[in-house]
């Protein structure tokens, strides 16, 4: 035989594996009497993610609609057995109650990117320390600290916002400049002006990190259904250009520092001190000690001890981290809002309202406090997030094998747990009027009549977001400057009904968010 005939005898072998393992795998459901849709062979019951037709959690979202009325399912990723799951009381024993055999989201990290030594990838006791050890900087005393910062941005963006009425704006470009401004800021100690100028450095790196074109989908697509063949590619893990650009910057910025002995009172700063804290993690802050019972009673565990060290690259993937969760997922959370605004010009003028009335109580000066009054505007940003729940997906490894209460139904050690957040959200058992925008959902009425585990922005239990509360300080502040001497209108460029695309999160809409904003 000569090369050409082994090379076609190898291929011809392994697609003939291939085959019967895929077929193999995708009996599973059916032998263990679990309700499952039958996949299609390589690509399961994800092939319009493949294809790039549809983000994953919108494909998940379809599939938690067509397995109606069942509280779990199974589903394929590719070859992959996942659990689908699809009521909210399952969803707390998964995410709260039996958090030990779920504590990992299962993301494989690769040992040479130090990115991926952030708290949103980290596992098991690393993870955990980590957490205990970054409780300190997310505290309301923290935010208000940083509050000038983000109220600064937040002048920049009403200066803005005077330069461009009445021109069809791309509003998620927008709300993506403040929101890069004030994370650059709060993370980085830099003034990056993104509002002026579209080129800075900062924008390109975030546009590279999430953009949505096929080369993320297809990295994540390798890492999730073909990990051996990922591994072959170390560029399959490692953007190399993002990496060194955060490793510079963060050694140059702490050096500078710590040099010139400045404090800003950012996150930084605050990953600094956990540098150079030697001492015991007890702290005297009040709201410290209330996260960590808290996180502690989920956990099961009674010692706060954390025995990670806060080493020059774990400050690095963390500003990172802050960087990517900072900066998209709260300019996303702007722009749907403003997208529903401008189709409910009555809720515009309430909320607006609201902010006058409160500004004017406080001789128009706008404070972390005051942010708290802006109650109307609080259930508009929960409705928000509950029809455009950025992530779509929470995703949870089973850690130690797993009965499901009331079932016969087993989930095995490293099977991955998905719950459609997107399918909870617009489940009509949940919500009265789910495809609306009707901020009335979040009245303290209308919220005691649900279970507390169908609303799930943030995820919950001890992997619950760490950065929320800085999420909604960022975004009470865009809205006060967007709406406060403006009003927004739909501009016919905007697709309706909106579609999303493809990509890990539901972050983009299809052709753009497209308003006219006019001042008042
Ligand atoms: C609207 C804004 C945001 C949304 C909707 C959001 C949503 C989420 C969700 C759904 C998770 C997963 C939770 C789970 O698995 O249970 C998460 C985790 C996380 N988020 Fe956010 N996030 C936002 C803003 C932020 C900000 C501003 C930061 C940091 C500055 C941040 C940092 C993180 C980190 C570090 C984790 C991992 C937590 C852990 O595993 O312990 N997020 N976020």
């Amino acid at each position: 035989m000569d090369t050409i005939e082994i090379l076609f005898c190898a291929i011809f072998l392994s697609i003939i594996y291939l085959y019967y393992r895929f077929k193999n795998n995708y009996t599973y459901f059916e032998r263990n009497g679990i309700p499952y849709i039958k996949p299609v062979l390589f690509f399961g019951n994800v092939a319009d993610w493949v294809f790039m037709k549809k983000p994953l959690p919108v494909v998940h979202f379809e599939l938690y609609k067509k397995l109606e009325p069942h509280s779990f399912a199974g589903v394929y990723l590719g070859g992959k057995k996942t659990f689908l799951i699809r009521d909210a009381e399952l969803v707390k024993n998964i995410l709260v109650k039996d958090f030990a055999c779920f504590r990992d989201r299962g993301i494989k990290r690769d040992p040479h990117d130090i990115l991926s030594r952030n708290l949103f990838m980290m596992r098991g006791d690393d993870w955990k320390n980590l957490r205990i050890k970054l409780t300190s900087t997310f505290t309301s005393g923290k935010m208000k600290m940083m509050f000038p910062l983000v109220d600064e941005c937040g002048s920049r963006l009403h200066e803005k916002m005077q330069k461009i009425t009445d021109t069809d704006i791309l509003i998620k470009d927008v709300c993506s400049r403040f929101t890069t401004d004030v994370i650059g800021s709060c993370a980085f100690g830099l003034e990056i002006n993104s509002l002026d100028d579209p080129d800075s450095e900062f924008r390109k790196i975030g546009n590279r990190i999430l953009d949505s074109s096929f080369t993320p989908v297809f990295r994540s697509i390798m890492r999730n259904m073909l990990p051996a063949v990922a591994k072959l590619s170390k560029h399959l893990h490692t953007d190399t250009t993002v990496q060194d650009f955060f490793v510079d910057l963060v050694q140059k910025t702490v050096k500078y520092r710590e040099d010139n002995k400045i404090k800003r009172g950012d996150f930084l700063d605050l990953l600094i001190n956990l540098k150079n804290d030697t001492s015991s993690q007890k702290s005297n802050d009040q709201q410290v000690q209330e996260d960590l019972t808290k996180f502690l009673d989920q956990l099961g565990e009674n010692h706060v001890k954390s025995n990670i060290a806060m080493t020059f690259e774990l400050m690095t993937a963390q500003c990172f981290v802050f960087f990517i969760a900072g900066f998209e997922t709260s300019s996303s959370t702007l722009s749907y809002m403003l997208l529903e605004l401008s189709q409910h010009q009555d809720i515009q003028q309430k909320v607006r309202q609201e902010i006058i009335t409160v500004l004017q109580k406080h001789d128009n000066q706008l404070s972390y406090d005051m942010l708290k009054e802006l109650k109307y505007l609080d259930l508009v940003i929960a409705e928000t997030l509950r029809k455009y729940p950025i992530t779509g997906n929470l995703v949870r490894e089973c850690t130690q094998t797993y009965k499901i209460p009331d079932s016969k139904t087993i989930i095995e050690q490293g099977t991955p747990v998905v719950i459609s957040i997107l399918g909870i959200h617009h489940n009509e058992k949940y919500y009265e009027k789910p495809n609306d925008f009707y901020p009335e959902h979040f009245t303290e009425q209308a919220k005691s009549k649900r279970p507390n585990y169908a609303y799930l922005p943030f995820g919950e239990g001890p992997r619950i977001c760490i950065g929320e509360r800085f999420a909604k300080m960022q975004i009470k502040v865009g809205v006060v400057n967007l709406l406060k001497d403006f009003s927004y209108h739909l501009s016919p460029k905007t697709k309706l009904p909106t579609q999303f695309t493809a990509g890990a999160t539901i972050n983009d809409v299809k052709g753009g968010i497209w308003l006219q904003c006019r001042k008042l």
